[in-house]
């Protein structure tokens, strides 16, 4: 369905991807990791379009250079972090936006009643409909996320290409958001491809994991294969697997303690 082969790409002529390829079949997920600036995000614009690259990325065996915007858009769905909301709508007319494509690209043009069905059936499918009249920007971050979500949804993609969507989501929202779009990707071959900092999060959505380092492919398998506490510690530098162990090591510790003990304040000199 999405293949890549040796695409390289960035900025102002000096590429920040080098060499990626890789193959996403119908149905399956893949989750893209690596430390701050290894070029997680340039790979997820380069497979949307929205910057050029080298090489080839293929949708459904069609070079994307060759693609017009609708016809990528119809296609991928990008949802990013949520970002600060300068400029109000209802919930309802934000994920209307998303039937743009169906609405033969006129956002003008007075929504039909499919469109407009099949937006409330994406509010209701992420819980959002009863607020369907709100501001978005009277929204608490959780709640804006999931209109985003519900507003990605009424797109109709194929692919979700997923940037660090967990951001301002409590822990319970952020699974529910990665099992949600995992639940969606078993449905009609759809397929989602995400960028998560969360290694934990990473491993509950992917089948199939690309590890970057310094815009190289570091890695790429199936999750489980590719996840080692060896390549891990190479690649953030650090001991991930030691750090979580320890987490969850302090956090029984805590549990266990009378809570007289774990409260007692450390005096300000
Ligand atoms: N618009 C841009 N113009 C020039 N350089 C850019 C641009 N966007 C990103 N870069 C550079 O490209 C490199 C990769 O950035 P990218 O955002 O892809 O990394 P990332 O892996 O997603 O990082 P993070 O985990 O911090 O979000 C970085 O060195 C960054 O400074």
């Amino acid at each position: 369905m999405l293949t890549l082969n040796n695409v390289s790409a960035g900025y102002g002529g000096v590429d920040v991807l080098t060499n990626i390829s890789l193959s996403v079949k119908e149905g399956e997920n893949l989750c893209i990791l690596g430390p701050n600036g290894c070029g997680k995000t340039t790979l997820v614009k380069a497979i949307a379009g929205l910057i050029p690259s080298k090489g080839t990325i293929q949708i459904d065996g069609k070079n994307i250079s060759k693609m017009k915007r609708h016809e990528i858009a119809s296609k991928i769905a990008v949802m990013s972090q949520i970002s600060s909301v300068y400029f109000s709508y209802t919930v309802f007319e934000t994920v209307l936006l998303g039937r743009y494509l169906h609405m033969k690209g006129n956002a003008l043009k007075e929504p039909s009643f499919n469109d407009k069905l099949y937006t409330a059936e994406c509010l209701k499918a992420v819980g959002m409909y009863e607020l369907r009249d709100r501001q978005i920007t009277t929204l608490s971050g959780g709640q804006l996320q999931r209109v985003y979500l519900a507003r990605t949804l009424a797109q109709e993609p194929s692919i979700i290409l997923l940037d660090e969507p967990t951001n301002h989501l409590d822990l319970k929202n952020q699974a529910e958001l990665i099992d949600y779009l995992k639940e969606w990707s078993k449905i009609d071959g759809h397929t989602v491809i995400g960028v998560l900092h969360d290694i934990n999060l990473a491993m509950r959505l992917a089948d199939n994991v690309l590890v970057l380092d310094n815009g190289r492919t570091a890695a790429l398998g199936k999750a489980d294969e590719v996840i080692t506490s060896n390549l891990l510690n190479k690649v953030y530098d650090m001991d991930v697997v030691g750090f979580m162990t320890d987490s969850l090591k302090r956090w029984e510790s805590f549990q266990s303690q009378p809570y007289s003990q774990v409260t007692k304040l450390r005096k300000i000199k």
